[in-house]
């Protein structure tokens, strides 16, 4: 559970999202409020459900962004999914429910994720003692025990091929749900959990005993680890803190029913209704109550308007935030000033290769200028233009990077005109490369 007061979270989230700031009080509050409500004691403390957020806005500005990095500030479980998708031809309703068994997937995964973390030092031994089992035999002495492990830690055995015998069936195997009865936990089989009871089938695998690594430490964590505990502490983690981002909302507003293969779309918001509103459903690690999820609503609503949402949808949608479409003065921002921008990636990503890469100020305004050309000639992607603007830009230097290890290069505006100027000028050519 985070503890950033509002302000923080927005301050976090400046580091990482341009402008937007509606958008970024709105989500704050959002998880501040989940802080507040577990400080309540008693009835009122389920009484006070969340107050669902619906995000307004062009494509590429943040929406998803912000949702995303909010949830990962807070350690939230988080699902994007498209509205869209439950219209799609083979749908069949209630299949909406699938939303929260992912989410109690991502859930576990991050429980996992950090308990394996907990337990690290102590499987990083267990796995030690197995690669010094592979390499000298259970029964060897303990000097020549101890000199090996010396040489292990040294680095000296990495490239040393080993054999290790390890689990199937255990993280990585795949879980199957009977068809018609998805999340039923009579219909659910876990092959994990049959083998797991059958005492565990191994598979003897030839490594190097630096890669031997990774999976032994894995398997190790996992035999420290309880997972019903695991599991349950998921199913709590979702039911309190998980996150939901529905995209593409406004693509199933309209009351009517387009007919053909379609399902209607306001069959959709029907269905999606009572998960916003609160209800229980079945998953193959028990039952998992939806009251308390956020769900943060996304759409452009350059066709339809929010009002065109059944009546409870809207009302379960409470909060209303603007984005606003960037322009070429946020773009530079995007460029330069988020932590992680596309610059500082190509940078570090040329530097692997021992290629400096330089960029002159005047690259990043080219840069931004072209991105806001090609969003207003061809189509406005928002911020994802400056991805396909910059892979193009690089295209040249990626590809000889290996040989050019030493070098430095410097991108200044002219070089950003010469890759891709005449492109952008031609809108049918953008098209197709921008
Ligand atoms: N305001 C912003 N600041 C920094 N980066 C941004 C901003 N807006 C968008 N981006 C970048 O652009 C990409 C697309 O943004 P995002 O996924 O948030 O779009 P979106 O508004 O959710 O659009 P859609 O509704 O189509 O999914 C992301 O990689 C994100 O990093």
């Amino acid at each position: 559970m985070s503890t950033f007061s509002p302000r923080e979270t927005v301050s976090e989230l400046d580091r990482f999202i341009v402008g937007q700031r509606d958008a970024k009080r709105a989500v704050a509050i959002a998880l501040r409020n989940r802080w507040r409500r577990q400080q309540l004691e008693g009835p009122m403390r389920e009484e006070v459900l969340p107050k669902n957020i619906l995000m307004i806005g062009p494509t590429g500005c943040g929406k998803t962004e912000i949702a995303r990095r909010l949830a990962k500030l807070a350690n939230a479980p988080f699902l994007k999914v498209e509205a869209t998708k439950f219209t799609e031809v083979g749908y069949v309703g209630r299949d909406v429910e699938q939303i929260v068994r992912d989410l109690v997937e991502i859930g576990i995964g991050l429980v996992r994720e950090t308990r394996r973390k907990d337990v690290r030092a102590r499987a990083h031994k267990a796995a030690e003692d197995r690669v010094l089992d592979a390499l000298v035999g259970p029964g060897s002495s303990p000097n020549t025990r101890e000199s090996f492990r010396r040489k292990l830690r040294d680095g000296e055995m990495d490239d040393k091929e080993i054999e290790i015998e390890l689990a199937q069936g255990q993280s990585g195997m795949p879980m199957f749900e009977l068809p018609n009865m998805p999340g039923a936990s009579v219909g659910a089989i876990s092959l994990g959990d049959i083998f797991g009871k059958m005492g565990g089938r191994t598979k003897t695998r030839r490594t190097t005993v630096k890669e031997a690594y990774e999976p032994l430490v894995a398997e190790e964590s996992d035999k420290l680890l309880d997972q019903d505990q695991i599991v349950s502490e998921a199913i709590r983690n979702v039911e309190e803190n998980g996150i939901v981002f529905l995209d593409e909302i406004d693509k199933i507003c309209g009351r009517e029913n387009r007919g053909g293969a379609d399902v209607s779309r306001e069959g959709v918001q029907r269905d999606l209704l009572p998960l916003i509103e609160g209800t229980t459903v079945n998953t193959k690690h028990g039952p998992v109550k939806t009251d308390h999820v956020l769900f943060v609503a996304s759409g452009a609503f350059h066709v339809s308007k929010p009002s065109d949402l059944l009546p409870e949808l809207q009302g379960r949608l409470p909060i209303r935030v603007e984005l606003s479409s960037l322009n070429e003065d946020d773009f530079r921002r995007i460029l330069t000033d988020t932590e992680a921008s596309l610059v500082k990636q190509y940078v570090a990503l040329m530097a692997t290769e021992g290629v400096t890469l330089d960029f002159a100020d005047t690259a990043i305004s080219a840069i931004a200028r072209v991105a806001v050309e090609v969003n207003g000639s061809v189509e406005n992607i928002g911020a994802r233009r400056l991805q396909t603007v910059m892979e193009r830009i690089l295209d040249d230097i990626s590809f000889t990077a290996p040989d050019r290890s030493g070098e430095t290069i410097v991108i200044d505006g002219a070089y950003v005109e010469n890759a891709v100027g005449d492109l952008a000028r031609n809108a049918d050519l953008s098209r197709f490369i921008l």
